[in-house]
């Protein structure tokens, strides 16, 4: 059974139709990816399934059994729904210790706080963040270690599927590898991915399925070989990284 099945869902600002009948499902434990070109309804998407900041105006989310469609973002984050954002999101003020511990915390109230510490230290050092810089306060992190923090925050909820949108956006060639590493061994810990991406060499090597977006809409989908094969793939998007290129 998938972990997450997306059925028809539609989401519109005013006449603009960001996301339109889209539909899949992905199965526990798989790295499924999803491309498209700028526009393209990848990121309202992801809101729509975790409910922040809204949900679908039409369509089916189900998520490990339950129907989440138009839940609030914090109860499907308790059902085992984690996300990082785009753009590098924390508590700039927190330390990064303090960051994941909320993480380690959040719906976990009978979990004691000695055991929410541990969790929220082994999270930090499996994203590499080293342990004596743990009391640096996250808004003094490069890039990189912010990405690394967003994740271990998530990590740390132990969640069942994770989604991830553009953890490789402004990242050096060496960085992009240790962040492709970090995925698999995050998939290796029994979490199923759902990954935004728009480097598509590090989509591909990561992904088991691949989904592409256009305009709101599914253009292809299935094995990524075949997809990024796809004509149509190749027009709308590998053709419009071109001319921008
Ligand atoms: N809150 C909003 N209000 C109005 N329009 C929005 C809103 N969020 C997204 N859009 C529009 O919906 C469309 C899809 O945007 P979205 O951010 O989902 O695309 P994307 O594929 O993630 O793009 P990118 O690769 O540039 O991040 C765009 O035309 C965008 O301008």
């Amino acid at each position: 059974m998938a972990l997450l099945a997306v059925e028809g869902v539609c989401k519109a600002f005013g006449s603009l139709k960001a996301v339109d009948e889209v539909s899949f499902t992905v199965a526990p434990g798989e790295i499924f990816g999803i491309a498209g070109p700028n526009g393209s309804g990848k990121s309202t998407l992801f809101n729509l399934i975790t409910g922040i900041p809204f949900a679908p105006d039409r369509g089916r989310i189900v998520f490990d059994g339950d129907d989440i469609q138009g839940k609030p973002g914090h109860a499907i984050a308790r059902l085992g729904l984690a996300r990082t954002f785009q753009r590098e999101t924390s508590f700039d003020g927190l330390t990064m210790f303090e960051n994941v511990l909320i993480g380690a915390s959040y719906g976990k109230p009978d979990r004691a706080a000695a055991a929410a510490r541990d969790a929220a230290a082994e999270a930090l050092e499996f994203v590499g963040l080293e342990s004596r810089s743990f009391g640096r306060l996250a808004g003094e992190l490069s890039v990189f270690d912010r990405k690394c923090l967003m994740l271990a925050t998530a990590i740390a909820m132990e969640p069942k599927m994770l989604l991830l949108d553009e953890p490789a956006s402004s990242l050096t060639r060496p960085e992009i590898e240790t962040s492709i590493g970090l995925i698999r061994r995050t998939a290796a810990r029994g979490i199923t991915i759902v990954l935004i991406e728009h480097v598509l060499t590090f989509l591909m090597s990561l992904s088991q399925h691949l989904l592409v977006l256009n305009q709101g809409r599914v253009l292809a989908a299935g094995e990524p070989a075949t997809v990024i094969a796809d004509e149509r793939v190749i027009e709308a998007y590998l053709g419009t990284r071109r001319a921008a290129a």
